[in-house]
């Protein structure tokens, strides 16, 4: 598979790296105007290095296109005349819409919008995928590629703004928990490596304990709340803290403003 990257900084890298890990491609273009964020891949097989986006998509089969909303028009619309039928175009930009794609490139090309988050450096992401209808023939090549860096979840369009909320910026909603978690464990006299590694341990534990199990969290709180216990306790003020409904109000208010982003 020859694919090619156009942008590279925070996520088209990531994406990068974890395809790099894979070996899952037969050659990697990364393209940016700046290359310093990929310099590193250099020495890598089969990887080309370059600022001609132009060259990338020429020479490769699946283009993903991991540049800023107010860059990626642009981007897209300089390399048009060298998307042809058998390319499979993705794009992460949030708030891009399959629409303006074909407006762009043509609702006769492939086109799927792919929303990773930055764990797909280490294979670890919730990737959702959107295609038009002609990129329904490549949905599965879609899910082959990002299934070796995390798991996929194919959803209808108009989910994806709500997606990129859960998955994509939930990366950092849940750094902040963590953090907060680390924060609470100096207070009780840990040194802050140690209230790190016991803050990040405890947070893989409980999502590896959902997903190998494949119960309900509350399945799990009822298994560690003893009657009258500590947990219950710190739980219950937690939540008369509005934690539930400060994560809820969160999420909200990032939906809101990715659609005001998508209408800007
Ligand atoms: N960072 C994240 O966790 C996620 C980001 N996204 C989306 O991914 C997209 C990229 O986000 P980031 O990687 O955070 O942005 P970024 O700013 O780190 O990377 C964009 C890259 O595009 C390059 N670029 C700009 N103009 C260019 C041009 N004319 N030719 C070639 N390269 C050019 C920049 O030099 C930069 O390296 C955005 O649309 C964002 O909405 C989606 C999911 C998660
Ligand atoms: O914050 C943002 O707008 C982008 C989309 C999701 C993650 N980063």
């Amino acid at each position: 598979m020859k694919i090619a990257i156009i942008g590279t900084g925070n996520l088209g890298s990531s994406i990068a790296k974890g395809l790099i890990k894979n070996k899952s491609f037969t050659s990697l273009y990364l393209s940016d105007k700046n290359t310093a964020a990929v310099q590193a891949f250099y020495k890598e097989d089969y990887v080309t290095i370059t600022s001609d986006n132009a060259e990338a998509v020429k020479k490769s089969d699946v283009v993903i296109f991991a540049l800023q909303p107010r860059h990626i028009e642009a981007v897209m619309e300089s390399v048009a005349k060298c998307i042809k039928k058998h390319h499979v175009i993705m794009s992460v930009a949030a708030g891009f819409e399959i629409s303006k794609i074909e407006s762009l490139i043509g609702a006769d090309k492939n086109i799927i919008r792919v929303m990773p988050n930055t764990a797909i450096s280490i294979g670890k992401s919730m990737t959702c995928l959107a295609a038009n209808d002609k990129g329904e023939e490549k949905i599965e090549l879609a899910k082959k590629i990002f299934n070796q860096l995390g798991a996929t979840m194919v959803i209808p369009e108009e989910q994806i703004q709500a997606a990129t909320v859960i998955c994509a910026s939930g990366i950092a909603f849940w750094m902040r928990l963590i953090r907060a978690t680390t924060q609470g464990a100096i207070q009780l006299g840990f040194e802050a490596e140690e209230a790190h590694e016991l803050a990040v341990q405890t947070c893989f534990g409980s999502a590896s304990l959902l997903l190998e199990s494949g119960k309900h969290p509350e399945q799990e709180i009822d298994r560690v709340t003893t009657p009258s216990g500590c947990t219950i306790e710190g739980l219950n003020a937690m939540e008369h803290q509005g934690l539930s409904s400060a994560l809820i109000q969160g999420i909200v208010a990032s939906f809101e403003k990715i659609n005001h982003l998508k209408n800007s």
